[in-house]
């Protein structure tokens, strides 16, 4: 079932178009994945998303309403981002209070407890804290309220390879509880790969990918061996782009695998999420 339509958006600061023509559905229930470089228009679509900035053309429905300045449906969605929604003087534990007050849904005594798993104090005031917990903090928040679409701009800025691995676990936990939709926009890709199940890559503000992680996986594969014999293999392939390690390359391909012309010293491996992104958002000319 489709939750979110995003109809025809686009988005343009002076001559830059953050967002161009993007049309998107998002259906209840799933995790997605938005993927897209520096400056790609991941921020800009989460914020549309979320009524934080006004398209310039197209309409956002939720469940079939227009998100614009609509209050009920405005309610149903939570974005953490690098933006801060209350004053960095406040402390932690008085964001908590105004975001139950505001939502009306917020589950303290959750907080209370992942704030202790992430050992952050909340008697401290959002400016002292360190950058790691300035996400920490808003992390919480997106995990105790219950609210049905949860939007997370870069969630783990800032995190200890530790707390990531912990946040990404109770990311799942509360998904399996609650069957939020949610949508992660990260440059960790290998680290999202395992949990998202929609992937939608954006490319100067426009969308180039937008499908099944499974299905765009398999959808190639890479083949490793000398290069000279690799060279050979992807004559008439549709290449996405090489690697050269010394003598030995790699080669991404999309199309089903071709085993006839197969070398024993070849190798075929499955694609892999990143190597996929670097190769399709490549910039002309950039190794
Ligand atoms: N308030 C603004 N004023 C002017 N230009 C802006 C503004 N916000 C975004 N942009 C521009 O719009 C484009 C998209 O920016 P956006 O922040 O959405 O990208 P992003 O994919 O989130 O990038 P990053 O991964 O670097 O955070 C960029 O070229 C950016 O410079």
């Amino acid at each position: 079932m489709e939750a979110i339509n995003v109809a025809n958006i686009t988005k343009r600061y002076g001559d830059i178009y953050a967002l161009e023509h993007v049309d998107l559905n998002f259906e209840a229930g799933k995790i997605y994945g938005l993927l897209g470089r520096n400056g790609a228009g991941k921020s800009t679509l989460l914020k549309a998303m979320t009524n934080r900035i006004f398209p310039d053309d197209g309409v956002i429905y939720l469940n079939d309403q227009p998100v614009m300045e609509n209050d009920e449906v405005l309610h149903q969605m939570y974005l953490m981002s690098e933006e801060d929604m209350y004053p960095k003087s406040m402390k932690v534990k008085d964001v908590f209070h105004w975001t139950d007050e505001f939502y009306g849904c917020f589950n303290m005594e959750k907080a209370k407890e992942l704030a202790k798993k992430f050992e952050l104090n909340i008697n401290k005031k959002v400016k002292d804290l360190s950058t790691g917990y300035q996400s920490i903090y808003k992390l919480i928040i997106a995990l105790s309220l219950n609210v049905p679409y949860v939007f997370l701009d870069e969630p783990v800025l800032g995190l200890d390879a530790n707390h990531r691995e912990m946040f990404y676990k109770l990311l799942l936990e509360t998904y399996m509880e609650k069957q939020q939709t949610i949508v992660i926009a990260t440059h960790l890709i290998e680290e999202i790969a395992n949990l998202i199940e929609e992937i939608i890559i954006l490319k100067n503000g426009k969308v180039i990918v937008n499908q099944p992680i499974e299905d765009i996986l398999a959808a190639g594969y890479s083949v490793s061996g000398l290069a000279k014999d690799i060279d050979t293999y992807c004559e008439g392939k549709h290449v996405l782009g090489y690697d050269v390690l010394g003598g030995l390359k790699i080669a991404y391909i999309m199309g089903e695998v071709d085993k006839t012309s197969l070398k024993d010293t070849m190798e075929i491996n499955p694609l892999n999420l990143q190597k996929l992104f670097v190769e399709l958002t490549k910039k002309e000319g950039e190794i």
